[in-house]
């Protein structure tokens, strides 16, 4: 699991690294360098013409570095300085030297607008320009350069952050808007979120050696999730275990015309290891759910269309509730009522969350250890609108911490929010998920490991990351456009077997 810093955390993680490591910090910024060129070599040849465009802070430095290695592996590099009132770093300047001592490479100050042409030879441009250090939004000639690398032809890509793009705040003010970012040894947490994207693009982190045991003793509440993760907390079973080792759980999902939520979900609860299966279908659901899913049992509403009836709450370990539901009367009466009589952790999501949202007096009968699963707009049912990304975040913790259970906010980059605050982010998942039953899927996967008894919060770092994981086998097999929800129930199976080998 890797700990998310701000930018302040990485600056005292770099100057911790130079004194306890030790190394000087050119030979620091060196290697940065040398981490983002083997990243790029690997992906442009030196066929491209490479700009530059470089400030004067370490960030700049880094862009000095990363042209003078670049013109050493044979590839045509033009540089531009941009002076516009940042001190010069101390590395900045030896880079500078060294660049010039090298030779071949022509470097340009640019001190006011400039015509934006003057970037039009360029295939690649390196925005080198600003990177954590950055304080407030830019402005002056610094904005007039970013404007013209937005509009000019090449690849942008990012050196360590695109230059305006703030890590740990919203960004107001202008920014690169880069195609690639790579970053050092760190994500920064608003590349998470989805209105990011557009300036981060796709990022990818670079390792340079900053110090292990600083980074695991930094105080934060962002994680990112990783596979080790992820099969640390996959339990394995012994030989003497049997169906009743692992759970009895119930599926509350279904309506007239949506029965196939309902079978989505409980074909992803068993294929997540449930011993045992219910789902609780109104009439119009027998026949489908008895032959789609012989596995499971039923437990059948005396109503025709909707779940309207009363459940026997005490036969099982978990509840999944809502995919497909609807929010007939009937049915707020009966998710009441099962509210009130259910003591043990419920997965909720889809319909049960939108009743929850309308019926905001019911929130308090969530039990707790529970896990939630909304997408944005059904987690602005429940919470209101929000100003950014990083309001919806506090948002998703506020919540968890006021039910005190897991809110699970789907999306790019999942965030799964603990009660205590700790909200972790999860690497796995593609577009190709954005599709109708996705969701209903993964409330099966939870309610089959909750049925196990996995604790709440690992139970929902497991699912999210099966989840994900399923739907990337998937995607890689059958493309990501035609990729459908029973897809990923397909491919769940070779998820766990693959994270458990
Ligand atoms: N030794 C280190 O600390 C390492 C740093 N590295 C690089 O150094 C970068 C951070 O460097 P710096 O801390 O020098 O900062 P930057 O290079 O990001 O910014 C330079 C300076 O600009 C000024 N500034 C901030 N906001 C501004 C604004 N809106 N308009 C004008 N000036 C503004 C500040 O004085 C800031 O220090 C990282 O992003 C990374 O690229 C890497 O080389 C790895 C090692
Ligand atoms: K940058």
């Amino acid at each position: 699991m890797q700990p998310i810093l701000t930018a302040s955390q990485i600056k005292a993680l770099d100057a911790y690294t130079i004194a306890h490591e030790p190394i000087v910090s050119i030979d620091l910024m060196e290697r940065a360098c040398r981490a983002f060129v083997a990243w790029f070599t690997e992906r442009f040849n030196n066929s491209f013409t490479v700009g530059i465009v470089c400030g004067t802070g370490n960030n700049g430095g880094d862009g000095l570095g990363i042209a003078r290695l670049l013109k050493e592996w044979g590839y045509p590099v033009r540089v531009w300085l941009v002076k516009g009132g940042a001190p010069e770093s101390i590395d900045f300047k030896i880079n500078l030297d060294r660049l010039k001592h090298l030779g071949g490479v022509q470097i340009d100050e640019i001190t006011a607008a400039p015509e934006c042409s003057i970037f039009s030879d360029e295939d690649i441009l390196i925005d080198a320009i600003f990177g954590t250090g950055l304080s407030r939004p830019v402005e002056g000639v610094y904005t007039d350069v970013i404007a013209c690398m937005n509009t000019a032809r090449g690849t942008r890509v990012a050196v360590d952050l695109p230059s305006g793009f703030m890590a740990d705040e919203p960004t107001t003010g202008p920014s690169v808007e880069a195609r690639y970012t790579v970053s050092f040894q760190l994500p920064k947490l608003a590349f998470f979120f989805p209105s990011s994207f557009q300036y981060v693009g796709e990022w990818a982190v670079v390792d340079i050696s900053l110090n292990k045991a600083f980074i695991r003793q930094a105080q934060t509440s962002h994680f990112f999730m990783d596979r080790n993760t992820a099969r640390s907390l996959l339990r394995r079973r012994s030989k003497f275990d049997h169906k009743g080792n692992f759970g009895h759980a119930l599926l509350v999902a279904g309506s007239l015309g949506k029965m196939g939520a309902a079978v989505l979900s409980a074909r992803a609860t068993l294929r997540s290891g449930v011993g045992l299966l219910t789902v609780h279908t109104p009439q119009a659901g027998i026949s489908i759910v008895q032959t789609a899913v012989p596995e499971a049992m039923l437990s059948i509403d005396g109503h025709a269309s909707v779940f309207a009836g009363a459940v026997q709450p005490e036969r099982y370990t978990t509840i999944g509730i809502g995919p497909g539901l609807g929010k007939a009367p009937e049915t707020v009466k009966a998710f009441h009522k099962l509210l009130e009589n259910f003591p043990h952790p419920m997965v909720i999501d889809a319909d049960a969350l939108n009743i929850l949202g309308e019926n905001r007096e019911l929130l308090h009968l969530v039990p707790k250890g529970s896990i939630l699963t909304p997408h944005p707009k059904e987690f602005e049912r429940l919470v209101g609108p929000w100003q950014n990304d990083f309001e919806r975040l506090e948002k998703q913790k506020g919540l968890a911490a006021q039910l005190q259970s897991v809110v699970v906010l789907k999306g790019a980059f999942t965030s799964i929010a603990a009660p205590d605050g700790k909200t972790f982010f999860n690497p796995t998942g593609n577009p190709g998920m954005a599709t109708g039953g996705s969701g209903d899927v993964l409330t099966g996967i939870l309610t089959g490991l909750l049925a196990q008894r996995y604790d709440t919060l690992e139970g929902a770092l497991l699912g999210v990351y099966l989840h994900g994981f399923a739907g990337d086998l998937g995607a890689w097999e059958k493309g990501m456009d035609s990729l459908i929800a029973s897809d990923i129930v397909e491919f769940l199976s070779g998820a766990f077997a693959r994270l458990g080998g």
